[in-house]
């Protein structure tokens, strides 16, 4: 949607690889939520103890090196195509047109466009792969919530097609499974920093303004003052209370709140249901020999977005009719 193509090919001359990219991707999270010395002791920050900025540094270099090459190509083709017949086939093209307008009130240059375009890349991958991960990692811990949810599957869907995403409506148990996953491993623990526009308190603590605000939702899903058996996964107290997870309501809160939400949570939710309602359905999920549900490894790498330390392997096996694979 964004860059119109794939432009990550295991072919030799690609200007990226998949693994590359993906290293890129971990990278950029992991550096934007490290806790560096410098934030605490804004003196120290020149010294760059932890080696934070010079990767920084390095990774700015590789995405701005990426990003180039996808504008060169997009504008290439404007060219070609000349400004009457041409006609923006994605993000990138719109967001070029953009630059362009000399009316705009806020300019949007080519390095804003550069920006914009890996934000929506950083934002719009990571965050729906993690939680998919996050899902069937707990499911597979779970054989009962599974069971309920094929069960779902078969009744509504049947086992003659895939679910599609206006499925979704008619598959509560899928959707409660999807907001119970987000509850105990939020994409953005922390969520995006904030600053205190004015003096304030909340609850007992005094607020200075300019204070630099981390709201924890990763301690606020684990409450045990809000949720009842708050470590254990249990979908089912989404079915029994209705909780948005839109913003609406604080204590599950995944995509923040307020002006600065995610711009992309309706895209992110619809991908995040519908591909754990396809895996679910279409295949039955296992660890490799040997390993036991109770081995699977939960631990989180704390950073900006939460992924496992340890990429989940498992086992699929069809469900479905041969004809649909
Ligand atoms: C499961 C999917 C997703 C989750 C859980 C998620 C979560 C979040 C969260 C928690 C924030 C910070 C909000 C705040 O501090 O109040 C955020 C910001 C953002 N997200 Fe998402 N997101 C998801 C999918 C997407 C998608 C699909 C896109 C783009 C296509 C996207 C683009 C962004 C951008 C650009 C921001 C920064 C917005 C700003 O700072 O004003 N996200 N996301």
């Amino acid at each position: 949607m964004v860059l119109g193509k794939k432009y990550t090919q295991k072919t030799e001359g690609s200007i990226v690889t998949p693994e590359e990219f993906k290293k890129m991707l971990d990278e950029l999270f992991l550096l934007n939520g490290a806790l560096t010395v410098g934030d605490s002791i804004p003196w120290l920050n020149f010294l760059d103890i932890q080696g934070y900025v010079k990767r920084m540094k390095a990774l700015g270099k590789k995405f701005d090196r990426f990003m180039e090459y996808v504008l060169d190509e997009h504008n290439e083709r404007r060219r070609a195509a000349g400004v009457e017949g041409f006609v923006a086939k994605d993000m990138v093209d719109v967001l070029l047109q953009l630059a362009d307008d000399p009316h705009l009130e806020v300019k949007l240059e080519r390095q804003g466009v550069k920006a914009f375009t890996q934000d929506l890349i950083a934002g719009g991958t990571e965050s729906s792969a993690v939680t998919v991960e996050w899902a069937i990692s707990e499911l597979l811990r779970k054989p009962e919530v599974v069971k309920k949810a094929t069960e779902e599957l078969d009744r509504v869907i049947g086992r003659d097609r895939w679910v599609q995403e206006k499925d979704i409506a008619d598959l509560p148990y899928i959707v409660a499974i999807c907001k119970e996953v987000m509850r105990l491993h939020p994409v953005a623990p922390m969520l995006v920093p904030r600053r205190c526009r004015e003096d304030c308190k909340i609850g007992e603590y005094d607020i200075p303004k300019d204070a630099r605000i981390l709201v924890s939702v990763w301690a606020i899903g684990r409450d045990p003052t809000v949720w009842g058996d708050p470590d254990v996964f249990r979908p089912e107290r989404f079915i029994e209370r209705a909780i948005d997870e839109k913003g609406q309501d604080f204590e599950l809160l995944p995509f923040g709140s307020g002006r600065r939400i995610c711009p992309g949570y309706t895209l992110g939710l619809k991908v995040i249901q519908a591909s754990l309602a396809n895996l679910l359905h279409g295949f039955e999920w296992g660890l490799p020999e040997g390993v036991r549900p109770g081995d699977l490894d939960m631990e989180e790498i704390f950073g900006l977005s939460t992924p496992k330390k340890i990429a989940l392997v498992a086992v699929p096996k069809p469900r479905l009719a041969r004809n649909l694979y």
